[in-house]
């Protein structure tokens, strides 16, 4: 018997879940007790990763609400948009603290969830009951919740990045545009023609223009910042590379503030949350200096020519833009010190 927070995770065969198992293996409250499959029910984890050879050598359980309660307390659902929205409501009411890392409970507004992911939306009632994880900006909410819908990847990066300077009423909200590259990880695993290799290598474009479901979960955050409904330009492009996130954000700045006074803000802002670091004048994060880790860094410069801040950030997709993120989550929920089982540096070169 173990006296470890028993966990389960639906997905666990996509990079989402694999990217839980190995950080949940060095936790030191937590054990993965079923990893679950869809497809792979019955085969062992290490048939489709090797890497996990003594490290996890069960066979994959099925989805089943009732069995997962029989070994877990807590859930992730790695899975893609449309398959929580069914699933999680069964979870919960089977007892289980959920934490969703897809886009099914994100959006309140039903009719934006239908408009943007062109999927059935949750139940309302299930909706209201999830808290949205942007725990350096909602944290006193994730404390103590049981459902936790985790943020968006790009969106963890991009509001990151401007909350701080829309609350102060330093940027001006109609202004900003929003610049964001991921590696090719954050498609997830399935092979599809944009990400093989000889589409991608020696290769840099952009995707889903004005059209990315990130949009509405971007914007919902920004305006609650602001105090006012915030519209936004948020272009994706997709880079050459197999994890991190640049976003790139460009606004114009009100009241004459310059790059030392933005640096103050935002370090005052983030006092006492770990995992964001704010760079010093004239340094600005490259995705490396994340790589595999928890962190979040920023760095601006202004420009008096123009009037305008740029402000880059910095994530790992696969940890602050999901497994690592949720397991943030999963502390605060549980009332643990948050950075529990995350506290690795990245890995560089
Ligand atoms: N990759 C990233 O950087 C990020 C991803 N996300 C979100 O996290 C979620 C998982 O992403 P990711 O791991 O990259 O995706 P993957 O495509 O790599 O993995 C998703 C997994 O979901 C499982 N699955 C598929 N259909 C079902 C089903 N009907 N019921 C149960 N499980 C199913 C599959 O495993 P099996 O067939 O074994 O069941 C699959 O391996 C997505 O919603 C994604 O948008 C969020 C932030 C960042
Ligand atoms: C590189 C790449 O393709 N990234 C994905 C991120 C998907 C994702 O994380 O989707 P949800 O957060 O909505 O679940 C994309 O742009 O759609």
């Amino acid at each position: 018997m173990t006296n470890k927070l028993r966990a389960a995770i639906v997905g666990s065969t996509g990079y989402g879940g694999v990217e839980l198992i190995r950080l949940l293996a060095s936790h030191p409250l937590v054990e993965v007790t079923s990893v679950i499959s869809s497809s792979s029910a019955g085969t062992p984890i290490t048939e489709g990763y090797p890497h996990l050879t003594n490290i996890r050598t069960e066979l994959l359980d099925d989805v089943n609400p009732q069995e997962i309660r029989e070994k877990a307390d807590v859930v992730f659902t790695a899975t893609p948009a449309g398959i929580a929205s069914k699933l999680a409501p069964q979870l919960l009411d089977a007892g289980l603290k959920v934490i969703d890392l897809s886009g099914d409970f994100r959006l309140q507004d039903t009719a934006l969830y239908e408009e943007w992911y062109k999927k059935e939306p949750a139940d309302k009632a299930y909706l209201e009951q999830a808290v949205y994880g942007m725990s350096e900006v909602y944290g006193d909410k994730v404390r103590g919740a049981s459902f936790i819908s985790n943020p968006g990847c790009y969106v963890t990066a991009t509001v990151l990045g401007l909350v701080p300077a829309l609350q102060a009423g330093w940027i001006d909200p109609s202004s900003i545009i929003i610049d964001a590259k991921s590696g090719v990880s954050g498609a997830g695993r399935g092979a599809s023609l944009g990400t093989h290799y000889s589409e991608l290598n020696e290769n840099f474009k952009a995707y889903k223009l004005n059209k990315h479901q990130h949009i509405p979960e971007i914007e919902m955050v920004l305006s609650d910042a602001a105090g006012r409904e915030v519209v936004t330009t948020f272009t994706t492009h997709l880079v050459p590379m197999t994890r991190g996130i640049m976003s790139t954000m460009y606004a114009t700045v009100q009241g004459g503030r310059k790059a030392a006074d933005f640096i103050d803000l935002y370090r005052s802002y983030y006092e006492g949350r770990p995992f964001v670091r704010v760079r010093g004048e004239g340094k600005w994060p490259m995705t490396k200096e994340v790589w595999g880790s928890n962190y979040c860094d920023i760095g601006f410069a202004v420009d008096e020519r123009t009037g305008r801040v740029t402000v880059i950030s910095v994530i790992d997709n696969l940890v602050k833009g999901a497994a690592g993120q949720a397991i943030q989550n999963l502390n605060l929920m549980m009332g643990w010190d948050e950075t529990l089982g995350l506290q690795f540096v990245p890995v560089y070169p």
